[in-house]
C-alpha cells in the first residue's frame, strides 16, 4: 500500500508544543501554569511528560482508568489557542480548563470553584477567528459533569458566566467591569472564551473550572499603583487541589457517558 505524501512527511512532534502529532487520548485538562500541570500529573497513574516547549508542558497518564493528558497553555488567549490547536490535531476532543480567576460577584470566596457556562469574548484572539457576535459557550455535558463532580467533592462552587479579558490589568482606558458585574458575571480570567470558541469552531467539547484567587486584580491595585494580587496563598492552593480532583472526576463521568453511548450505538 502506498503512503500519502503528507502522511510520510508528518512530523513526530508538533512544532509549537512538541507533543506527539497523533495518538493522544480524547480528554485533556488545560491549565495556565506549567507547575499546575505537573501537580495534576502527580495524581495520575503512569504519568509521563510527552512534550515541553516554551510555556507548553504536557503529561499523559491515567485517572481512574481513563487515559488523558494535562497541558499548560501559559497566560493569554492567543498563545493558549496554539496549544488547543495542536492538542486537537493530535487526537484530543474534550478540553477542560482548570484555571484561576478573580471574583467579580459577591458571595464567591477565595478557593471557591466557578464552573463556567459561558464567557465574555474579550480574549484578544477569537475576534480574528469568527465575528464578535458568535457566542462562547461551554458544552452542556461538560458543565454538568463538572458540577456533579464538584458536588461529589463537597467543593464550594458557583455556575455562570465569566469575563475572559486579554488585559490582566487596565491601562488608560476604562474597561466595563461594572456593567459586567451588574449583568451577573461571576469571575474574570484570561483564556476561557478562547477555548470555548476554538472548541465550537472545531467540533470539540469544552468547559472550564476556575478557582477563585481573590477579587479581580483591578481592585487590588492601591493608590500608589502596587498590586495586591496574590494567587500563592494556602486557600488558593487548597482550592486548586480540590478543583484538580473535580476536573479529573468530571473527565471520568464524561468518559463513562461516552462509553455507554458508544455501546448503545454499536447494538
Ligand atoms: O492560573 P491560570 O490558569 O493561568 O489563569 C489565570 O491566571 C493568569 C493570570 O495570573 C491568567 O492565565 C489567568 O487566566
Ligand atoms: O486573569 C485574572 C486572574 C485572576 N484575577 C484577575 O483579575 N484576572
Amino acid at each position: 500500500m502506498s503512503t500519502p505524501a503528507n502522511a510520510a512527511s508528518r512530523p513526530a512532534v508538533l512544532p509549537i508544543t512538541k507533543i506527539p502529532s497523533s495518538g493522544l487520548p480524547a480528554y485533556a485538562l488545560v491549565v495556565g501554569d506549567p507547575a499546575r500541570a505537573g501537580l495534576v500529573a502527580q495524581l495520575l497513574d503512569g504519568a509521563e511528560q510527552i512534550g515541553a516547549n516554551r510555556e507548553y508542558v504536557t503529561y499523559r497518564g491515567t485517572w481512574r482508568g481513563v487515559d488523558l493528558v494535562v497541558s499548560s497553555h501559559g497566560v493569554g488567549g492567543p498563545g493558549a489557542v496554539c496549544l488547543f490547536g495542536e492538542l486537537a490535531e493530535a487526537g484530543v476532543t474534550t478540553l477542560i480548563r482548570l484555571g484561576t480567576a478573580g471574583a467579580l460577584a459577591r458571595g464567591i470566596g477565595d478557593g471557591d470553584l466557578v464552573v463556567a457556562e459561558a464567557a465574555v469574548r474579550d480574549d484578544g484572539v477569537t475576534q480574528q477567528l469568527v465575528p464578535a457576535e458568535f457566542p462562547a459557550f461551554s458544552t452542556p455535558e461538560v458543565t454538568l459533569a463538572l458540577q456533579a463532580a464538584a458536588r461529589e467533592h463537597d467543593a464550594p462552587h458557583h455556575r455562570g458566566t465569566v469575563w475572559t479579558r486579554a488585559a490582566f490589568l487596565p491601562g488608560v482606558l476604562e474597561l466595563p467591569m461594572k456593567p459586567y458585574q451588574r449583568a451577573g458575571v461571576l469571575a474574570i480570567e484570561m483564556e476561557l472564551s478562547a477555548l470555548l470558541v476554538f472548541a465550537s469552531l472545531n467540533g470539540l467539547r469544552a468547559g472550564g473550572a476556575l478557582v477563585i484567587d481573590g477579587i479581580a486584580a483591578d481592585d487590588l491595585v492601591d493608590d500608589d499603583g502596587n498590586s495586591g494580587y496574590d494567587p500563592h496563598r494556602k486557600v488558593v492552593a487548597e482550592g486548586v487541589d480540590r478543583a484538580a480532583l473535580v476536573a479529573l472526576d468530571a473527565v471520568v463521568r464524561l468518559a463513562a457517558a461516552d462509553a455507554a453511548a458508544a455501546a448503545e450505538a454499536a447494538r
